[in-house]
């Protein structure tokens, strides 16, 4: 391509040597007019050669020098021979060559600006601003501007820019030129323009720029789009921060994609600890230690990622007594359909389930004595005989009451009132077994349930309670005092089939003790109801033995 170029360009430079100075050295307008002297000195025989040249003439639009000699015709032949060998190269040239006057007349255009331009040389040569004809027109001036500047400059240096040339039916075709004078002897004889048709690559440019515009609008959305969403992430990253659950979002092939800080607070890893990326066997070794029960535990999680449990709520209990409860869910499913992974919470309700446990002591338990109030006795009292009702066995309820409490609340103030209560309490309670439970009812009044009861075994309990509490001494206001206790004791269901009237055959058994003269226990009878069923079995038997 540059070889070609560089020989268009030679051929151009060579052509438009002799189309502005005729052929070069020996042809010259001023020996145009001096033919008639060739004849006569040549002679006949090349008389008819000068006429083959004449006929040459009108297409190199140069005269004819006259000949001295043979051999200046020889030389004159081959002259014209070359120059219509160059022109023809010229006349085929792609790219449009041009010769302009200095003051912009044309002088020669190459047949290609028709390609281009739709206007033939001649048109061009004809117009009176061949420049104008074939300049977009606002590429004009700048254009023009060009052109003094290329005229104003020595030969050997180009003024090169592109400019648009329009066609004659209005199409515009980009060309890249460049503008040349050229000289003679120095002197300024003319300029030559070259223009190569760039339209291919201005639109290939055009069309890149409009990609480049397009990836710059699509990478500033995307940038938008980026920012927009670290802008939420980073307001769910606090958010997630600020709660106090833990947080844990396992991707779908097990490993740690997002954790909080409660996460990392609650399963003991440090505030800083990157768990990015680790597989969730790794987690379970690391927090195995912290676990009451790390077998079970895992054993849980096993069956929530298979499916087999739900992912509902369950407590995990910490080896130093924390209480964390945890839940988890499938997160919703990505573009291909699959699940994106686990989100696993954890709250740490130690302290929760501490105030509740609390608030349950306080609504169960009496805050004088410690011991469970009436209101967990009528719970418990249901639960056990239900129990017993499954299990077949008896239930023991001892109800016992002071004996001249309200003389030591009224000689020595409520103070010493509450002492005695708690004394008492302390020392019954040293008495109880395991599974016996002791209440204090109100007032001076106490309760002790006793579950899978005997009649010895009771009557034994009754009688330490008893004893125990008359062998008691207290001293207020260094005067002496004691007291004692009577007790009633029922039986389920011996005596009662239910808690209420188990409640009422014990405490008329404790009544019967305190006037029976007190500081004593008395064995229940079957509350009235019961003892009108026994009875009437019991005569239902008669009946039936006498009619044997
Ligand atoms: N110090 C104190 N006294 C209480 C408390 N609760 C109830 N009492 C008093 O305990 C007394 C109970 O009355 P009673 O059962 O008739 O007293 P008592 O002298 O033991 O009577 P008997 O059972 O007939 O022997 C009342 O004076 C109540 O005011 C308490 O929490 N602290």
């Amino acid at each position: 391509m540059v070889v070609a170029r560089s020989l268009a360009s030679m051929v151009m430079a060579f052509w438009f040597a002799l189309a502005i100075g005729g052929v070069a050295g020996f042809m010259t307008h001023r020996h145009v007019r001096t033919r008639g002297c060739v004849r006569e000195k040549t002679g006949s025989m090349l008389s008819g050669r000068l006429d083959l040249l004449e006929q040459e003439l009108p297409r190199f639009e140069m005269g004819l020098p006259e000949p001295a000699s043979a051999e200046m015709l020889d030389r004159m032949e081959a002259a014209v021979e070359r120059a219509d060998l160059l022109r023809r190269i010229a006349d085929g040239m792609h790219d449009v060559e041009a010769l302009f006057h200095m003051d912009g007349r044309l002088i020669w255009i190459s047949p290609s600006v028709k390609g281009l331009t739709g206007y033939s040389p001649e048109e061009c040569a004809a117009s009176d601003d061949p420049i104008a004809l074939l300049v977009h027109e606002p590429d004009l001036g700048f254009c023009k501007g060009a052109i003094r500047r290329a005229a104003e400059r020595p030969g050997n240096e180009v003024e090169s820019f592109e400019m648009r040339l329009e066609h004659r039916e209005g199409a515009v075709r980009w060309v890249a030129c460049q503008w040349r004078r050229m000289e003679r002897d120095g002197e300024p004889v003319g300029l030559r323009m070259s223009a190569q048709d760039v339209q291919d690559r201005k639109e290939a440019e055009y069309r890149l720029l409009e990609t480049v515009a397009e990836l710059r609008r699509s990478r500033a959305l995307s940038e938008h789009y980026l920012a927009r969403s670290n802008d939420e992430r980073m307001r769910l990253t606090a958010l997630l921060d600020a709660i106090r659950l833990g947080i844990l979002f396992m991707d779908r092939d097990h490993r740690a994609l997002y954790v909080n800080r409660p996460a990392l607070e609650i399963w003991g890893f440090r505030a800083d600890e990157n768990l990015i990326g680790v597989r969730d066997v790794v987690l379970q070794s690391r927090v195995a230690t912290l676990l009451q029960s790390p077998d079970a535990y895992f054993r849980h999680v096993a069956d929530v990622l298979s499916g087999e449990h739900d992912g509902a709520a369950v407590e995990v209990h910490l080896k130093d007594g924390r209480v964390v409860t945890e839940m988890s869910a499938v997160v919703g499913k990505g573009v291909d359909g699959r699940g994106l992974g686990r989100v696993w919470i954890y709250e740490d309700v130690t302290a929760q389930r501490e105030i509740a446990h609390r608030l349950i002591e306080l609504a169960e338990r009496d805050p004088l004595t410690d011991l469970f109030n009436r209101r967990r006795f009528h719970e418990e009292l249901e639960r056990v005989l239900a129990d017993a009702s499954r299990r077949e066995f008896e239930v023991g309820l001892l109800l016992f009451d002071l004996d001249g409490f309200k003389p030591i609340n009224d000689a020595f103030g409520h103070q010493a009132g509450d002492d005695v209560l708690v004394t008492i309490a302390r020392r019954v309670g040293g008495i109880i077994r395991r599974n016996e439970t002791f209440f204090r009812l109100g007032g001076d009044e106490f309760a002790v349930l006793v579950p899978d009861a005997d009649d010895a075994g009771l009557q034994e309990l009754a009688r330490r309670i008893v004893e125990g509490v008359a062998a008691l001494s207290f001293e207020f206001d260094g005067q002496p005092a004691s007291l004692t206790a009577s007790l009633g004791i029922g039986l389920f269901p011996r005596h009662a089939r239910d808690g209420e009237r188990l409640v009422a055959v014990a405490d008329a058994a404790m009544y019967r003790a305190k006037e029976g003269g007190r500081n004593r226990w008395v064995i229940g009878e079957p509350a009235r109801s019961e003892s009108d069923r026994m009875r009437s079995s019991h005569d239902e038997t008669k009946t039936l033995r006498r009619e044997d």
